[in-house]
């Protein structure tokens, strides 16, 4: 098996009442597309948001490439409720800022599309841009010198023509079909050069046409850019056709992982989701 560059350890949400995520182990090898899959509510952006440091965990940690980024040691009534076997490793809180992650080599679409809407395509890929190379945005905004920026306007050409999107460089995000602007989402994302892309949803939204054109682009970008992918996807045929691996969730805890044809076939699976989703 491949190296893992994402590996999930005991990993529980909980907010108030809701365990959104509950003891969540899961492992993403390099250059793998995994999927995670489950009915609405699951707790499947949820742990997105634990990975990219959106929220701190309740309990657990995440490993990047082999190093431990994110880790809780519960406090009070929790640290009592999550006693367990790892406890004791769980010296201290790690909390990077999700731009700190991004840093890292991760970055990360939306369930909703964000994009600056009156900005043109090349300044959204721009502006993802210069966050990365310079974190600080007085920096990204008005002290990059020159040669500088002239790399950097030469790169955002470049990946602009590697994802079908120089035609549309100076159109305004906006006026762009639905798929264009999902495509102009992930190639924000890629503009942080990422190893590792999250893609919340990516065919929300999306008709048969796109969501085909969207699977074959995912698989096209994992070649070019030498990622390994990550998705949270409703869309079956995207998901089966794409997926190295697949995990389902369902109430916050993992019920199965397998192959395409492992997860089809897995009567918990179909009973719990795919069976409802076929239905529906
Ligand atoms: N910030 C929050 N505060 C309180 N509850 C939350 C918060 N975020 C998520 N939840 C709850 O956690 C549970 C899991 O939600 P989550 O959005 O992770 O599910 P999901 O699997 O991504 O669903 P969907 O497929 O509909 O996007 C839900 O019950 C949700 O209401």
């Amino acid at each position: 098996m491949s190296e893992k560059i994402l590996r999930l350890e005991n990993i529980t949400m909980q907010f108030g009442g809701v365990i959104a995520v509950n003891n969540m182990n899961l492992e993403v090898g390099e250059g793998e597309i995994v999927s995670l899959i489950g009915p609405n509510g699951a707790g499947k952006t949820t742990a997105f948001n634990v990975i990219t440091g959106v929220y701190q965990p309740t309990n657990g940690a995440v490993w990047y490439r082999g190093e431990k980024i994110v880790e809780n040691y519960p406090q009070g009534k929790m640290r009592k409720l999550y006693k367990g076997e790892h406890a004791g490793e769980y010296t201290h809180a790690l909390a990077p800022t999700p731009d700190k992650i991004t840093r890292m080599g991760m970055a990360r679409t939306f369930q909703n599309i964000r994009l600056w809407k009156d900005q043109t395509v090349f300044d959204n890929v721009l502006t993802a841009m210069h966050c990365r190379a310079t974190c600080n945005l007085l920096t990204a905004t008005f002290h990059l010198n020159r040669q500088e920026e002239a790399r950097q306007r030469q790169r955002v050409e470049e990946l602009l023509a590697e994802v079908n999107l120089s035609d549309v460089s100076g159109e305004k995000a906006n006026s762009l079909p639905y798929g264009k602007q999902r495509r102009l989402e992930i190639a924000r994302a890629l503009a942080t050069d990422p190893q590792l892309l999250l893609l919340d949803e990516p065919a929300a939204g999306m008709n048969p046409q796109e969501t085909d054109e969207l699977t074959a682009f995912i698989g096209e970008i994992r070649t070019k850019f030498g990622l390994t992918v990550f998705l949270i996807e409703h869309h079956m045929d995207l998901v089966m056709d794409i997926s190295d691996r697949i995990y389902v969730l369902d109430f916050g805890k993992l019920i199965a992982d397998g192959t395409p044809a492992e997860i089809q076939n897995n009567q918990r699976v179909i009973d719990a989701y795919l069976g409802v989703a076929e239905d529906a």
